[in-house]
């Protein structure tokens, strides 16, 4: 029987049916568990499915994907097109594949969690191709609508097609063991199993653990802790494809009118816009460049740096960390329908490459340059500028929606290293920019060690002052509920999937005062 026929339709667009399920137990790291066991497995490694004879299906598809992400460290985004044209499956059954493979890696955490009560054993004591098939095969009895018996018998023969018998009959157990109780009675006894109640919601929720605790410890500097659940769940939703026009390009407004059905505004910034659905590059004014496929928080981090104050002629505006230039295009948008100059830099080349062309639409490398330094090196010598964006290299745990396997991958030691390299970012800034001049510091983060942590450090230093970005935010979007966390003498903006529909972008704006304070 085919995917197709057996299926009974899945929950659609990524959600669950009923209610998601997740992973950990008393702070252990399902992460490093996951892949070591997946590598203990040994043998095929992703080496595709053996003895598969017959054109792969939705599960086969999903399941290889999946297996490569945990053994080889895949990125599904870019492994699964190459893997569905490969497999020329129907449009329905592309949309399982994609559905089944997003799915089940965002709430993989939480799979594990109820194969090891069932299973009776540690998780990574499961070889990588049973745990997958066993997360893959959970994913579609407890939160898509296809039949318990396709779900069963469907991965199990997927995994006999791949892997022998083996681990099918392993796989063919545990999952029977599962379809036996319903969604809410498995997250029940997953709850019961974890005393500790950050442990218990990070493994509900599917996120590790150190993640689970650095939200929460980001949203109690807004005294909001009471959102963690929602702030988890919102990861766990595919994210909805926000545009930008492209001021002195095009109007949102123009682009609205000629697409009534496809587009709707957004409010998270002024230039932002909602696509209902299909691909963007089927819109003329994106397949142009006059309207960017962009994150709508990322819109209004960048656009408070250029509308804090009326930019004047002449002015001088660099992005600091510029690939691959989505903030670059609307800054440069900006800078240049006012009359001033801009200017980015990328210390990686291919990035840098991508910024160029990301401004190519604006101007030529002589209107627009594009440096390749490492951005410590602004400040030494004696090129100044009136405002500077450092949108600084973070962990991105701002945009884990969007990256269905990043938060398994992600270590706490990413946070001290990139917390070093951002503050020299930051202060790097601050020599080069003017006296009076502001600095825009932006992560696609709400680790408080990389937002108000590097900050308050830059403001103890001296010689800034802390512009009220959350009231500059809430005239550029006045519908957004947007509260602020106290940073020296000011006050800093966290954005937030769950509250504002866009990335969990952070936006301190910091003014350079004439004379620098002792510390
Ligand atoms: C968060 S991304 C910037 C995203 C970009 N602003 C956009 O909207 O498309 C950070 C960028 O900083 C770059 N980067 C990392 N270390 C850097 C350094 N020392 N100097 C300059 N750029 C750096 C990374 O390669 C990465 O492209």
């Amino acid at each position: 029987m085919s995917d197709r026929e057996q299926r009974h339709g899945s929950a659609g667009n990524g959600q669950r049916g009923r209610r998601r399920p997740a992973q950990v137990k008393s702070g252990s790291n399902r992460s490093g568990a996951n892949r070591s066991g997946a590598n203990r497995s040994g043998g095929n490694k992703t080496g595709g499915a053996k003895g598969r004879n017959a054109q792969p299906g939705a599960r086969d598809v999903a399941l290889d994907v999946l297996i490569a992400v945990a053994v080889d460290d895949a990125y599904a985004n870019l492994l699964l097109p190459h893997r569905l044209r490969e497999a020329n499956l129907s449009r329905e059954d592309a949309g399982l594949a994609t559905e089944l493979t997003y799915g089940t890696l965002r709430s993989s955490g939480y799979y594990d969690a109820i194969v090891e009560l069932v299973a009776k054993r540690p998780i990574a004591e499961v070889d990588a191709l049973a745990r997958t098939a066993l997360q893959l095969g959970a994913h579609q009895l407890l939160a898509t609508r296809v039949a318990s018996h396709a779900a069963v018998n469907e991965t199990v023969n997927a995994v006999r097609r791949r892997g022998g018998v083996g681990p099918s009959g392993f796989v063919n157990a545990n999952l029977r063991r599962i379809s036996e109780a319903d969604a809410g009675t498995w997250q029940a006894r997953v709850a019961e199993s974890i005393p500790d109640e950050l442990a218990r919601l990070a493994v509900l929720e599917s996120h590790p653990l150190w993640i689970a605790r650095a939200l929460r410890e980001a949203l109690s500097l807004e005294h909001r802790e009471d959102e963690l659940t929602a702030a988890l769940a919102a990861n766990n939703a595919s994210p909805q494809i926000q545009l930008a026009a492209l001021p002195g390009k095009t109007a949102r407004e123009a682009v609205l009118a000629a697409h009534p059905s496809l587009l709707t505004d957004d409010p998270a910034s002024p230039v932002a816009m909602k696509l209902a659905g299909g691909d963007p590059s089927d819109l003329e004014e994106v397949r142009e460049g006059v309207v960017r496929v962009q994150d709508a928080g990322s819109q209004l981090v960048a656009l408070a740096l250029t509308r804090a104050e009326p930019l004047k002629a002449g002015e001088r505006v660099l992005d600091l960390c510029a690939g691959p230039g989505g903030k670059s295009a609307l800054l440069a948008a900006e800078v240049l329908a006012a009359g001033g100059d801009f200017s980015a830099n990328e210390v990686v080349p291919a990035r840098a490459k991508l910024v160029r062309q990301a401004l190519a639409v604006l101007g030529d490398e002589q209107s627009l340059p594009v440096t390749e330094l490492d951005g410590r090196e602004y400040g030494k010598g004696r090129e100044q500028f009136d405002r500077i964006l450092v949108d600084a290299p973070c962990t991105g745990l701002g945009a884990l929606r969007r990256r269905p396997e990043a938060r398994w991958r992600k270590q706490p030691s990413d946070v001290a290293e990139l917390s070093a390299l951002q503050e020299e970012l930051l202060a790097a800034a601050v020599n080069a920019v003017v006296p009076g001049g502001l600095v825009a510091y932006v992560t696609c983060s709400p680790h408080p060690a990389e937002t108000v942590g590097i900050v308050r450090r830059a403001y103890r230093h001296g010689g800034l002052e802390v512009v009220d970005a959350p009231a500059i935010c809430r005239q550029l979007a006045p519908e957004l509920e947007l509260s602020g966390i106290a940073v020296g003498d000011g006050h800093a903006l966290q954005l937030w999937p769950h509250r504002h529909g866009t990335d969990a972008m952070f936006l301190a704006l910091l003014r350079k005062t004439d004379k620098k304070e002792p510390e």
